[in-house]
């Protein structure tokens, strides 16, 4: 039996305890979400009003030189680099995963234009697989396969161009092996993008190390970045060369301002920014990335491993009965920072749940999931988490008509 001193015991050894005054957070909510919206670093309200303020609002256009607006994306590339294990030149922030995900995709599969096969896995994150159906329209030859995860090795072979893949299962939580994939598919000679958007900053990540050579991720979730944050994009050194964009914007372009009318890409990973970055996201973007500073991945991870532990045995312990059944990875190796649980009346039970000020969310068509963000999450959270859901159950509560009116967003 686990108790509240016990969990309180915990708090009080957990090295990342002070990182939680990082973030402004509304007292008395319990916030499981920030696997899909990370919570406001308090720098960034301070930054946000310099850059409108003075950037923006005094030094006006100078500020692109004077501030370095033009420098943002690759600068706060290189500051996500370290939380992947890229080198700071092999990551720039520009668009969103969706779009990013059209770039590398393109200019990737035009590398092997005899090997017509872009495989990933049926569930992926929707957006993934829509801008892979959409570039198979574009790129001659190119077609599209979904394997079932289980079978992706074996799927491997001599027509296979690009293997894209979500390192993270958004909805149950599993994790691919990312060394162990990337291998294989450079064995059958294909290359491999991993949508990082579930993985960074909540699992420790080796790109480099692990031989990964194409990757996007998304700003606003882990990384704190606030809503719309531009996302990531990493390119391994050796590939960056050969890639050549279908998507050609001028901030990609060699000389942006000879306005020259000939396309020549920039050198490196620069030739994959598009048009001009939002300068407030991205600034909000770079204080979500500081909010890290300090941390190292593996303290993050050991403490995100401890929470679903505990949510997990607390779930068993108090809610047994009550039909909720745990879809994610008990091996900590093999899963992300989110757990997850099947239930007929998920979406209900979410509502309900949010009512109480505990804020998961919901996962068609039966999913409820609650993201374990390590730097501003204690363990006593969990426990009130659970006590609420407890309470939720057992009343019956969730069952009140209103939990069960859908809004456009889930
Ligand atoms: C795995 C995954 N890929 C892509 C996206 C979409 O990213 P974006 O909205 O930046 O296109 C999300 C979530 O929004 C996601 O969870
Ligand atoms: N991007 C989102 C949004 O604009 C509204 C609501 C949710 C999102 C999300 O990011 C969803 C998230 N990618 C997921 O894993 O489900």
């Amino acid at each position: 039996m686990i108790t509240l001193e016990q969990v309180r015991a915990l708090d009080a050894a957990d090295p990342l305890r002070a990182c939680r005054e990082r973030f402004a957070l509304p007292e008395g909510l319990v916030y499981l979400d920030g696997n899909s919206l990370g919570a406001l670093p308090r720098a960034a309200v301070e930054r946000q009003r310099q850059v409108v303020e003075r950037e923006w609002g005094r030094d006006l256009i100078r500020s692109w030189n004077s501030h370095d607006w033009i420098g943002a994306p690759q600068r706060v590339g290189a500051k996500i680099a370290p939380l992947i294990g890229a080198k700071p030149h092999e990551v720039i922030v520009a668009d969103s995963v969706s779009v990013n995900l059209f770039k590398l995709i393109t200019a990737a599969a035009a590398l092997s234009p005899k090997r017509p096969l872009l495989l990933s896995e049926p569930g992926n994150f929707h957006t993934d697989l829509h801008v892979a159906s959409g570039a198979t329209e574009l790129v001659p030859n190119l077609r599209l396969e979904t394997v079932e995860r289980g079978r992706i090795e074996e799927a491997l072979g001599p027509d296979t161009n690009l293997l894209l893949l979500t390192h993270v299962h958004y909805k149950t939580g599993e994790r691919f092996d990312m060394a162990r994939v990337t291998a294989r598919a450079k064995d059958s000679g294909a290359l491999t993008l991993w949508d990082l958007s579930h993985s960074v900053g909540a699992v420790p990540l080796q790109l480099n190390r692990d031989g990964a050579e194409l990757a996007v991720g998304c700003g606003y979730k882990y990384l704190n970045g606030g809503p719309g944050a531009p996302a990531f994009l990493y390119v391994a050194e050796h590939l960056q060369e050969r890639l050549m964009p279908v998507l050609r914007g001028w901030m990609g372009h060699a000389a942006p301002f000879a306005f020259t009318d000939e396309y020549v890409p920039a050198p490196g990973i620069a030739r994959f920014l598009a048009g001009t970055p939002p300068m407030l996201s991205l600034l909000a973007l770079e204080s979500g990335v500081e909010s890290f500073e300090g941390v190292d991945m593996e303290t993050a991870w050991a403490k995100s491993t401890a929470l679903f532990d505990l949510f997990a045995a607390l779930v068993e312990q108090r809610c047994a009965g009550h039909g909720l059944d745990c879809v994610s990875p008990r091996d900590p190796g093999a899963r992300g920072s989110h757990i997850s649980y099947r239930h007929p009346h998920a979406f209900e039970i979410c509502q309900a749940l949010i009512e109480a000020e505990v804020i998961g969310d919901f996962r068609a068509p039966d999913v409820v999931r609650f993201g374990l963000t390590p730097l501003y999450l204690g363990y006593e959270d969990i426990w009130t988490a659970i006590d609420r859901l407890v309470d939720i159950l057992e009343s019956g509560r969730w069952r009140e008509p209103r939990f069960a009116v859908r809004g456009k967003v889930t």
